[in-house]
């Protein structure tokens, strides 16, 4: 008789790891499926390796700014070991063998989906009960004249470098583009970003993208607004050379494009297991990551919130809901942070979004220098600001954003406001502690009652 697994999972990058890890917990039954590596994007070629690399910068940008430390050379050397390491050499042979060791089935190679409950996989032939689709997104790179000839680079190329260049163009203007802008500068590479659009960051906050051209700035980044490519050329020096359509040229070792990323559904077939694709290409699903059937999507491929921690909270919500414990996802109050110097941190949302939903809203911002004493005992010379958008009527906090040392971290205060609709009156009585980021809050929370009247 053919075997029957309870679970089948393609991809096996955060979302897909988290559901596998629940399935099997719970005594299932699961076949796994990856084309490259266990771990997925997030692993080897994006969260990991960025944010390893991003350290070095960040403890120097610091150093200079706390009483008593001194910035140091980087040692590019060192932080590229220690990237490699944490990007496990490429290798998930331990992986694998761990997956092997808690009863899964693990095949590599691309499976494609062949009917409800049925896949295909190197010309083997798979039965499940349910197929949990993870199969995240593809880099997409604009299309100019002469870009074949051009060192064209995406974030894997950037994150598995081996020497640094001596200037680059960074082609985008969001969380790709910033991070590697604040990395390579970081460590002395001469940055030019090439925003398409008048500002950083645009889904932010207007104050939020004014904030991080500034800080990039500080570090010696060149930022060119509106600016797009209109054709490359290979230079006699062999340099990367970049004509601008608003006039222009810029001539560097490589051009790192951060141009945004598509779901990669397209060769899966998941019509024939009744599910559609949306106008982006992600895999239609409701709520509880449904999409059709005995068929589920989460992570990136779904292209609703694409981070990892969000893949890994569908995998969390897919796996209950297969194992009985339905249950549906909100996305209310999930941080999005780009991993800067500092941090920029925002939760839920802007006050033009607050606009578009009818909601009667108000904003304040607070300069952290200004109105707290973390700033000051943190470094010399204080950065950082808080921005909070609220509810009139409900008096609940509905968007937040930081920016400043940490705010990855304290931003969850924001986060947990949001998605408990706390109200303001629980959130000012609060007593942080002294002296912390987190104080920022409740000098928010008194201009607003000054300010606004709320
Ligand atoms: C440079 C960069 C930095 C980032 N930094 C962060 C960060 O700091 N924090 C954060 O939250 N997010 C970050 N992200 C986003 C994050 O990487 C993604 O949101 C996350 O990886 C999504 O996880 P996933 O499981 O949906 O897909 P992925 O991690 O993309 O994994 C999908 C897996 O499916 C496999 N696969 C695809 N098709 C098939 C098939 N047909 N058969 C078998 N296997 C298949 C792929 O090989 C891959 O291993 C970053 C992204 C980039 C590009
Ligand atoms: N810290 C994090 O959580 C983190 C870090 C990095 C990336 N990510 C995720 O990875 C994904 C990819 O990030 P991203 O920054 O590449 O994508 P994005 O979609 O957020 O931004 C793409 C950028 O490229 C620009 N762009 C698009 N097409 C262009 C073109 N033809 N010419 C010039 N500019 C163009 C856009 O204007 C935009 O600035 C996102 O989902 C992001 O959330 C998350």
């Amino acid at each position: 008789m053919e075997e029957i697994f309870d679970a089948a999972i393609i991809g096996m990058g955060p979302g897909g790891e988290v559901a596998a890890d629940r399935l099997l917990t719970a005594g299932k039954k699961v076949v796994v499926f990856e084309a490259e590596l266990i771990g997925g994007e997030c692993a080897y070629w994006a969260c990991i390796p960025s944010k390893t690399v991003l350290r070095g910068p960040e403890v120097n940008v610091e150093a200079a700014g706390a009483a008593g430390a001194a910035e140091s050379a980087l040692d590019w050397e060192k932080a590229r070991e220690y990237r490699d390491y944490m990007a496990r050499h490429l290798d998930d042979s331990a992986q694998e063998q761990g997956y092997a060791k808690r009863g899964a089935t693990v095949v590599r190679g691309e499976a494609t989906i062949t009917g409800p409950g049925h896949l295909s996989a190197n010309g083997n032939q798979y039965l499940a009960h349910h197929i949990i689709i993870a199969t995240g997104t593809v880099p997409v790179l604009p299309d100019f004249p002469g870009i074949g000839e051009i060192t064209a680079w995406t974030s894997r190329e950037l994150y598995t470098l081996a020497t640094l260049p001596k200037s680059v163009a960074i082609v985008g203007g969001s969380a790709v583009a910033l991070e590697a802008a604040f990395f390579l500068a970081g460590f002395g590479v001469q940055v030019t970003v090439l925003n398409r659009g008048a500002r950083l960051l645009r889904r932010e906050e207007p104050e939020v993208s004014a904030l991080a051209e500034e800080h990039l700035r500080r570090l010696g980044v060149t930022v060119l607004a509106s600016s797009t490519v209109a054709s490359g050329r290979r230079g006699e020096d062999g340099t990367s050379i970049l004509k601008l359509r608003a006039g222009g040229e810029v001539a560097v070792d490589a051009v790192v494009f951060a141009t945004g990323r598509a779901p990669r559904a397209e060769g899966l077939d998941v019509a024939r297991a009744g599910a559609t694709l949306d106008g982006k290409g992600g895999v239609r699903v409701d709520d509880h990551c449904w999409a059709a059937e005995g068929l589920w999507a989460i992570g990136d491929v779904t292209g609703i919130m694409p981070f990892t921690h969000v893949a890994k909270y569908q995998g969390r919500i897919v796996a209950d809901c297969i194992l009985g414990r339905e249950r549906s996802a909100s996305y209310d109050g999930i941080p999005r942070v780009v991993f800067a110097s500092p941090e920029i941190a925002a939760v839920g949302l802007t006050r033009d979004a607050a606009e578009g939903r009818g909601i009667d809203a108000a904003s304040i911002q607070v300069n952290l220098p200004e109105a707290i004493a973390r700033p000051w005992t943190y470094e010399q010379d204080p950065r950082g600001d808080l921005g909070l958008v609220v509810d009139r009527h409900r008096r609940v906090v509905i968007g937040a954003w930081a920016i400043a040392p940490q705010a990855s971290e304290w931003i969850h205060l924001a986060s947990l406001a949001i998605r408990a609709e706390i109200p303001l009156e629980v959130l000012r009585d609060m007593a942080p502690q002294f002296p912390s980021y987190t104080e920022a809050y409740l000098v928010a929370l008194d201009r607003l009652r000054s300010d606004e009247g709320i």
